[in-house]
Order: structure tokens, then sequence, then C-alpha cells
């Protein structure tokens, strides 16, 4: 239990919080750190700080300090590839151990946020994340809590496991066929498959090649057929995804048999995208607005391809809300809304 005492009365003490001073233009910070022993020569410090009355720390069984509150909600929501550290003003910070795609049980943080006087702050789910990256913060409602609420919150990690995890990214094989008779007539240089296999350098992934191929849906199945019969893990076709009658790349997947996740989404940049798969290979059609801008629907999508999920009809449908790329100045993605 705390308990409010004259600081002169406080001698010998323990401080129940941290005290801060702030001298404008010259300092702010801690002059009297949490779980200090007060002596007589803090008090005319203590009362200069403008206090008069102090917390003090009386125990009480049944409540639970902010830091060790802290350690123990945040070791409830540790998931896979995630670490939790020491807490520092009362919030313990928990950080990705890997490179990977953050994962969140939105309605089970919700439930937890839901216990009076507990706050877990996150990223929002299916965001990329970098080893040692801060995903999430666990604090109290200072400064302490009952053991009955943080026992209900490790109840419910223990029954429905951690709200969060990152998944790895796992090492794929991919190949490329660029559509265009103007790029495989050599009429202009191709500058899409460059994008791609920069965008796809991120993941470690292994490229088995390009094939160029001229707007003819047999050529393109063909090739289609060439990475399926090395194994790709996944096959992105560009150009020839709109409206043209040279556009035949969707025809081309359609005609492999591949069944379709969705031919359109509601993302711009990204409209005219293809989501399909074929014997257990993910194949995409991306729009030329891949080639152009820096962020579109591919940027979206290929986190979870190589986090290793199946996405269906739903995931794309519910990007609309945030589909919409702002184009700013100076691109920040992904700590941006577009596309959650
Ligand atoms: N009337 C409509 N027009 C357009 C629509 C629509 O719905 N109705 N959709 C638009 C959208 S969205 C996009 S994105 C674009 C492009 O779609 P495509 O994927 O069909 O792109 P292409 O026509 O094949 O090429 C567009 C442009 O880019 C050049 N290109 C293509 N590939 C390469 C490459 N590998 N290297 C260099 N340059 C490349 C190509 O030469 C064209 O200039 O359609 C909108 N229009
Ligand atoms: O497929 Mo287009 O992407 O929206 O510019």
């Amino acid at each position: 239990m705390l308990k409010s005492v004259r600081v002169e009365e406080a001698v010998g003490m323990v401080l129940c919080q941290d005290v801060t001073r702030i001298v404008p233009g010259e300092f702010k910070g801690r002059a009297f750190k949490k779980g200090h022993i007060i002596s007589k020569e803090d008090v005319p410090e203590l009362l200069k700080l403008g206090k008069e009355h102090i917390y003090v720390w009386q125990s009480d069984p049944g409540d639970v300090h902010e830091d060790d509150a802290a350690m123990r909600l945040a070791r409830a929501a540790t998931g896979e590839n995630i670490a939790c550290e020491e807490p520092r003003e009362g919030k313990s910070s928990l950080k990705s151990t890997v490179k990977g795609l953050f994962k969140v049980n939105t309605s089970l943080l919700q439930e937890i946020n839901s216990v009076e006087d507990i706050s877990i702050a996150s990223l929002p789910g299916d965001f990329m994340v970098e080893c040692g990256q801060n995903v999430a913060g666990a604090r109290i409602i200072p400064l302490m809590i009952s053991d009955s609420k943080l026992s209900r919150v490790e109840e419910m990690c223990r029954e429905q496991g951690s709200p969060f995890m990152v998944k790895r990214y796992k090492r794929l094989r991919f190949g490329i066929i660029t559509t265009g008779s103007e790029v495989y007539k050599g009429r202009i240089k191709d500058k899409f498959g460059p994008v791609i296999k920069e965008k796809l350098a991120y993941f470690d992934a292994e490229c088995l090649g390009q094939i160029i191929c001229t707007d003819d849906q047999g050529s393109i199945e063909s090739a289609i057929w060439n990475f399926i019969e090395k194994k790709a893990d996944l096959i992105i076709l560009t150009g020839g995804m709109s409206v043209d009658p040279d556009d035949v790349t969707p025809a081309a997947i359609r005609g492999t048999g591949a069944s379709i996740v969705t031919y359109g989404v509601p993302v711009q940049p990204g409209n005219m995208f293809m989501m399909a798969y074929l014997q257990g290979t993910a194949l995409m059609g991306v729009p030329g607005c891949g080639m152009y801008y820096r962020t579109t629907i591919l940027d979206a999508v290929l986190p979870r391809i190589f986090a290793g999920e199946l996405l269906d009809k739903s995931y794309f449908t519910a990007m609309g809300e945030g589909g919409l790329c702002s184009h700013c100045e100076t691109c920040r993605y992904p700590n941006c809304y577009f596309c959650r």
C-alpha cells in the first residue's frame, strides 16, 4: 500500500517512485531513484523540488509494485522470437529477437487491456520488424496493482497463448516472368526485373532466374510451368495486368489452371494485382505501378508470403481502408497506415 507522509517524517523510509527534477534549459531527469532510503540530508533537497509529502511503501500482501508488475505482464505477453527487458520507469519493453513478421492476437490483446490498470501497447499486427526492434511495452497504470488483476492476465495467456509472436521469414525460391513485347523485342530496357530483385533481396530469397516473354498467353504459361518444374515457391509476373488487348498476363495465370485468390485489390497503387496458387506455388501478377512507385501492394504481400502464410480473399478485401497511398514526400513505409 502507498502512504503519503511529510518529508520530515520520511527519514529512513523507502521512496516509492522516481522523483523528477526539471531546470528549464539545463536538466530534466531523475533526482531521486525509486527504492532510495530517505536520509536527513535529502529532506531540504526534496523540499526544494516542491515535495512536502511523498509516497512511501507500506507492504501489503495483495499489492504488486509497478516494476514487478510490468515484468510479470511482459513475461506473460512474450511469445515466440520475442524477449522482454528489465523494467525501467515502470515499463518493460518487448523486443523481437529475429527479423520477421510481427503477429498480434488482437482479441486477446484487447481482453488483456480491458483489465483495469493494465496497459500493453504494441506495433500493429503484420508489421515487418528487424532483430532487436521494440514491438511492445507493458506497464501498469501506476504505482501498484492488485495481484489478482495480474493473475487474471497470466491466466488468459496460459489459456490462449501469448498475444505476440514474430514469424521468421522462410528462405523461398522465386522466379520472375517479365511480359511485354516492347521489352521482349528490345525496344526498351527491362526496368521491372531489378525492382523485383531488390525487393526480394530484403528477404534473402533465392532467384531461379528471369524469363522475358512477349504478350503471348502460351509463352507466359510455358514460363510459369518452367518455374513450377524448378520447384519455385513464388513466381512474380510483371506487366500486362490491365485493360489493353495486349494485356494477357491474367489470362495466362488462369490458363495454367491456378486457383485465383483475387484479380484486383482495393489498393492504390496496386489495383490490378492478381494473386493465385498453382500446386502450392504462389503466383503474383504485378501491374506496371509496381515498377514506378516505391511502395505498392507488393510490399504488403511479400512479408506474409515469406512468413509462410496462405493468403485468402478476405485478406485483400480488408485492405480497402488504408489502401490509399498518400505518396508522402519521404516514404516511411512500413511505418505508416498503408495496407493495414
Ligand atoms: N482504362 C484503364 N487504364 C488503366 C487501368 C484501368 O483499369 N483502366 N489500370 C491502370 C493501372 S492500375 C496500371 S498499374 C497500369 C499498368 O498496368 P499493366 O500492368 O498492364 O502495365 P503495362 O501496360 O504492361 O505497362 C505499362 C507501362 O510500363 C512499361 N513497362 C512494363 N513492363 C516494363 C518493364 N519490364 N521494363 C520497363 N518498362 C516496362 C510499359 O512499356 C508501359 O509504358 O494500367 C493503367 N491503365
Ligand atoms: O494496378 Mo495500378 O496499380 O493501381 O497503378
